[in-house]
């Protein structure tokens, strides 16, 4: 028997002994992982480091690395896992600035960058270096004009929200449905940009689901994601596709993603055969010269236009998607926000897209809402070079050549050591100076769109898209978060919500006839609260204001209503109460209003919702006519008033 051969006994008591000393000596990190002086190390475990943690932490991995800087008190960590390159990590804004800006050329997407990324991103713009970056910097870089700005993208982008108006939220709102939001932000941008940058009508926003090119667009970026925390990816991404046949590979992925890139470009050859011509981002491409001074082939176009739908579309939608849970958590910043879109935005300016683009740039507290969203949901979350040669930050931390670097711009915007003890408090007046204007942090502290050469190139564009989708929808709908969600990030490249986030409308307001006000006397669920808005809305609007009478029987009650312009005033009774007298009440009601505002209309009630309830309150109490007195009730409204 081999376990009484006395020279085996004797080995295995060796290799014990030999790995016993070997973890005394790396006894907090990965075994043959040089101990890095002057740099605070993350505790790991004998021997294999911080591998157990990663693996254990992986889809927590940006609140991972936060609670290791709090956990140290550091700015700047080391982390040592078997089998992963040595990483510095830091979020000190200086060392920041330092390595994506003034020490630009010394830090580079390293082997293990470009060795996890090829297969879905191939040699394009995100994964490229040197002169195989700079044309495509260059190639893009022309795209993004003012010109363009105004004339034609813009113009996309109202198109696109007007079309998710009508085909998803007038519809959702009428039949009382739950929509998943994060769902149609990422249909909005990938329509949009499909259409600004490659001329293509994708019509996501019409369809059911998920396209399949999305579907396998997202599963190729998390398997992508997930290779930079697994050393034996790709053993296991082989095992995964024998033993799980049943679940779609990554080469599968990548199939239907290629077939995708390669389409839009070929029928692109067709259009310029039969004499079009384009000026978008993928002409543009098509006309470039690669670093050896050639025409790209079809490889090189099926990265450019990989890597520009990920640019494109991802990270606007989940940064619209955070910012609408971040408004639907804070009201206060909401009704702030909503405040100044009705005094920038009129009906006209909705419908001019060149005078929409001059009036965005004056909303500062719009911009601020946004740059507050990408502090604390950075859409690149977490992010690495390489150095090639050594060098010294700017708070002494020694970098070697061959370190991998990361900085962290999640853990960074939730730093109370970078922005102070409300770091984690979401106030978008921290981007507003003391004289009104908008304050922008450097590029070092706020990372959001990257710094240096290599600062994003969509981040214009980006803004833009998002505050016309911001303003449409803030204006247009009121929604309000389904209860019971479990709204947090999926690991990924760029920060997605794993759940998605479904909303539910509580009121709608648009020219259409939509409720401005509402005001129950009867408890009733938000479901039925809806769905009698619907119903009301239905029965009354089509009426014949000339043969009809103001009464009409609804349910087991009956609805008094009077028309006044656009509006429509309705009041729900019981069956036996007296209709003239509610008939009288609401007129008496609307001249209150039209005394306090002097000839109201139909944006008073929206800008002044607040002083409507409160005038509402004083004609009617507990459902009762309250008070018939227009001085009375203008003289408490004119004390009310000065109170403010
Ligand atoms: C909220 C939206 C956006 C955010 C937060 C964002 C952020 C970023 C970040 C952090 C990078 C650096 C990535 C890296 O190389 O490691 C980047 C690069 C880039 N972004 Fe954006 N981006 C946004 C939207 C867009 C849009 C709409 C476009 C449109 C095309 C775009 C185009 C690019 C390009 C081309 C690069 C590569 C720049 C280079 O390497 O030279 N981005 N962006």
């Amino acid at each position: 028997m081999t376990t009484s051969n006395p020279i085996f006994q004797y080995m295995g008591s060796a290799a014990l002994a030999g790995v016993a000393v070997l973890g005394a000596i790396y006894n907090d990190r990965a075994v043959f992982d040089e101990r890095r002086k002057g740099i605070k190390t993350q505790p790991g475990w004998p021997l294999v480091g911080n591998l157990p943690l990663l693996i254990q932490y992986k889809d927590q991995m940006h609140d991972f690395l936060l609670a290791g800087f709090n956990e140290l008190d550091e700015m700047t960590l080391t982390m040592s896992a078997l089998g992963i390159p040595r990483h510095v990590a830091t979020l000190d804004p200086q060392n920041v600035e330092h390595l994506l800006k003034h020490n630009f050329e010394n830090y580079i997407k390293g082997p293990e960058f470009h060795a996890s990324m090829v297969d879905m991103f191939g040699n394009g713009i995100f994964n490229a270096n040197g002169e195989d970056w700079k044309y495509q910097r260059k190639t893009a870089s022309h795209i993004f004009n003012v010109k363009n700005f105004r004339d034609q993208f813009t113009d996309v982008f109202v198109e696109e929200i007007d079309f998710m108006s009508s085909h998803i939220w007038d519809k959702a709102a009428e039949e009382n449905q739950v929509v998943d939001f994060h769902e149609v932000m990422f249909k909005f941008t990938l329509d949009s940009f499909i259409l600004l940058g490659f001329g293509v009508h994708l019509h996501a926003q019409a369809t059911e689901g998920k396209v399949p090119f999305a579907a396998a667009f997202d599963e190729a970026q998390k398997t992508t994601f997930q290779r930079f925390v697994n050393p034996i990816w790709p053993i296991t991404e082989r095992i995964m596709s024998i033993t799980m046949p049943w679940k779609q590979s990554m080469s599968k992925n990548l199939n239907v993603v290629d077939s995708f890139a390669r389409e839009v470009t070929e029928k692109r050859r067709v259009q310029i055969a039969n004499g079009e011509v384009h000026k978008d981002l993928l002409s543009r491409f098509m006309d470039a010269r690669n670093a050896k001074g050639e025409l790209l082939n079809n490889d090189e176009l099926r990265d450019t236009v990989l890597n520009f739908v990920v640019a494109g579309r991802d990270t606007t939608a989940q940064a619209l998607s955070w910012t609408f849970y971040m408004l639907l958590c804070h009201p206060r910043v909401e009704e702030k926000l909503l405040n100044e879109i009705n005094q920038y935005i009129t009906d006209d300016v909705m419908h001019d897209s060149a005078a929409l683009y001059e009036v965005i740039k004056d909303m500062t507290y719009a911009h601020a809402v946004f740059y507050e969203v990408l502090r604390l949901y950075p859409s690149v979350p977490l992010n690495q070079k390489y150095a090639l040669n050594d060098d010294i930050w700017p708070d002494g931390t020694q970098i070697r050549k061959g370190d991998y670097i990361l900085w962290c711009p999640y853990a960074q915007g939730r730093s109370e050591k970078v922005w102070g003890a409300d770091a984690k408090v979401f106030r978008p007046e921290r981007w507003i100076k003391e004289n009104g204007d908008l304050k922008r942090e450097s590029q070092g502290q706020w990372p959001a769109f990257h710094a240096g050469p290599r600062v994003c190139l969509g981040q214009n564009l980006a803004t833009l898209e998002a505050l016309v989708a911001i303003i449409f929808l803030v204006k247009r709908y009121k929604f309000s978060l389904v209860a019971g969600q479990d709204i947090t990030y999926q690991v990924s490249l760029t920060l997605p919500m794993l759940n998605g986030m479904k909303l539910r409308f509580i009121l709608v307001q648009n020219r259409q006839g939509k409720t401005r006000l509402a005001k129950w006397y009867v408890p009733y669920e938000d479901e039925e609260k809806i769905k009698l808005k619907g119903e009301v809305h239905r029965l009354i609007a089509p009426r014949d204001q000339k043969h009809q009478s103001n009464f009409v029987e609804f349910r087991n009650y009956k609805i008094v209503y009077r028309r006044y312009a656009g509006l429509f005033f309705c009041v729900c009774v019981d069956a036996n109460d007296n209709e003239l007298s509610y008939l009288e009440a609401i007129h008496f009601f609307v001249e209150v209003l039209d005394a306090f505002f002097g000839n109201v209309c139909e944006l008073d009630l929206v800008f002044n919702f607040y002083k409507v309830y409160a005038i509402l309150d004083e004609v009617f109490l507990a459902g009762e006519i309250e008070e018939t007195s227009k001085n009375v009730v203008l003289t408490r409204l004119d004390h009310l008033d000065k109170l403010e």
